[in-house]
């Protein structure tokens, strides 16, 4: 019987250069954000699992021996090679229909995957219940989908007793060991597989490990110094799917090798060439560093309409932040979601102002963030702001 109740979180993520060229093994480099997902996770009446997903209005349970009947059902310990066909089971089972991609059906695939196999691997997920609320907007390219499934992992790894719960009395944080975020690193892995159908894995590692990263074919390499870069972050509030943007990219691939995949070659030299100038930056870095920098972002912006994961939505805030001295690309899959604008440390207060009214009349939300957030976290409720303790306080 699970007895004690805990809470933990983890991050969002800004790509600032290389995505959808990652998912092709290109270089990209990514940062944590300051916004998170958080996860509840306490006792529930014997003999039940039961999830609330507010973000995506889920809420269900299930009986645990039911659920230990379909794992049983499952033939094996090739849980990563069986993906599709276990889907197609569990989506029979929780009622989802075949072609469902409604975030609400992916969040609950995605749960019923990751509690399924993590309890094949390590022994039962015991009776708990679980809530997951997030100050991540959803689909809009912030990794709020690997924000969720690195919260699950961490979740569920630790309930089954694969993983230990690293939270000392009298301590309002703790994290878990290399090798611990490694193990919750590969089960969020696969619960992006669920949502995305074919991530890189970029955006899981920097829910995990936080920080600044350059991400290639699953290799993590920490940024050795990364300057204090401010950035201004729009939402277009436009809905799309990681998803299908990544599989559209990949169609383009195949149709056009010869065009696309130089495009993919240049995408990887602008990580590649961005990563250098962050690390020859001091930690307070002047204004001449910035036009490189700016540059990058506007080449990158055109590769990406390029490689078909442009909107409309996205070139108006490209324009309407170029209007006033300032450069931006997307970030995340594209497609509509969310753009990030570069503001050099000189960039004035009144400067960032009027580019923020102007993006604000277009229908869209920004805000100034700071980036290099920690990784997935354990909280003493002693560490949560109130607007957090009260999202998971209900029900
Ligand atoms: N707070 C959350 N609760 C449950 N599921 C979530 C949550 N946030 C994201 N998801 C899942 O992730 C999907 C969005 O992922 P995706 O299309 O990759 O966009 P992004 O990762 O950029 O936000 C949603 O459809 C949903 O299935
Ligand atoms: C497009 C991609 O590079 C990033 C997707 O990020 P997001 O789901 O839009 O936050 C896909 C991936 O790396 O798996
Ligand atoms: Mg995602």
């Amino acid at each position: 019987m699970w007895e004690r109740s805990l809470v933990l979180s983890a991050p969002g993520k800004v790509i600032l250069h290389g995505e959808h060229a990652v998912v092709h093994g290109k270089v990209a480099l990514a940062v944590a954000l300051d916004l998170r997902t958080f996860l509840r996770l306490r006792p529930c009446g014997e003999g039940r699992v039961c999830v609330r997903l507010p973000g995506v209005g889920v809420v269900r349970s299930w009986d645990t021996p039911r659920l230990q009947a379909l794992r049983r059902g499952f033939a094996g310990e090739r849980w990563e090679e069986e993906i599709a066909a276990h889907l197609d089971t569990l989506k029979e089972f929780a009622g989802i229909a075949a072609g469902a991609s409604a975030p609400e059906s992916l969040a609950t695939l995605a749960f019923l995957y990751m509690c399924l196999a993590i309890s094949a691997k390590y022994g039962d997920v015991p009776s708990v219940d679980i809530l997951v609320w997030s100050e991540l907007p959803t689909g809009a390219g912030l990794g709020s989908s690997a924000a969720y499934a690195v919260c699950l992992a961490a979740a569920l790894l630790t309930a089954c007793g694969a993983i230990s719960c690293p939270l000392k009395e009298g301590e309002s944080t703790a994290r878990w060991t290399e090798e611990e975020l490694t193990l919750i690193n590969s089960w969020a892995f696969q619960g992006e597989r669920v949502i995305h159908g074919n991530p890189s894995g970029v955006d899981n590692a920097v829910g995990t490990w936080g920080g600044a990263l350059r991400y290639q074919s699953g290799e993590i390499t920490p940024l050795k110094r990364v300057p204090m870069l401010r950035i201004l972050l729009t939402n277009t509030k436009v809905p799309r799917s990681t998803k299908v943007l990544v599989a559209g990219v990949k169609e383009k691939i195949l149709k056009f090798p010869a065009i696309m995949n130089p495009v993919l070659d240049s995408i990887d030299a602008i990580s590649q060439e961005c990563q250098s100038v962050l690390e020859a930056m001091p930690a307070n870095p002047s204004p001449e560093y910035y036009p490189v920098l700016e540059e990058l972002f506007d080449i990158n912006q055109h590769h990406l309409n390029v490689i078909g994961v442009g909107h409309p939505s996205l070139d108006r805030l490209c324009r309407v932040t170029a209007s006033h001295g300032l450069h931006s690309k997307l970030t995340g899959a594209g497609g509509g979601g969310c753009g990030i604008t570069l503001l050099r440390p000189d960039t004035s207060p009144l400067a960032v102002e009027a580019a923020k009214q102007d993006l604000c009349a277009c229908g869209f939300e920004c805000w100034e963030t700071t980036i290099g957030a920690p990784g997935v976290t354990l909280h003493h409720s002693s560490s949560l702001n109130a607007e957090v303790l009260h999202a998971l306080s209900e029900s």
